[in-house]
């Protein structure tokens, strides 16, 4: 089985499904430490990453930007003082995406977890 994070966004465009309520549930499975959270109604994917201070947070940050860029989709990011807050979700279906999954799999993978 491909691992989630050695896979690579797939096109999604308006009117592609959301991923349903079990897929969701199974893909979570392989990255346990992500969140389901709904907020205005969108299903998004939310973890928050510790840091030492706020400059190494700001450089995950951009690593994060970086590979956001090379797959053509792209976080929310919160950055504070020791922590960075990743939400994942699709605009363009207002949910959940297998992409969104792939992508907190490479998220994880920056930090080796
Ligand atoms: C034109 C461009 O590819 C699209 O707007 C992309 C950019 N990045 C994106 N990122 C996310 N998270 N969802 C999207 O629907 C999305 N769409």
């Amino acid at each position: 089985m491909t691992t989630l994070s050695q896979a690579s966004c797939e096109a999604c465009r308006i009117g592609a499904p959301t991923v349903s309520e079990t897929e969701a549930r199974e893909l979570l499975t392989q990255i346990p430490d992500w969140s389901l959270i709904e907020v205005d109604g969108i299903q998004q994917l939310q973890r928050q990453y510790k840091f030492k201070n706020f400059v190494a947070a700001m450089a995950f940050a951009n690593e994060l930007a970086d590979i956001a860029e090379a797959e053509g989709h792209h976080p929310g990011i919160l950055v504070e003082w020791g922590k960075a807050t990743v939400t994942w979700w699709s605009h363009s279906i207002k949910g959940l995406h297998r992409n969104d999954f792939v992508m907190a799999a490479k998220t994880d993978s920056l930090l080796g977890k």
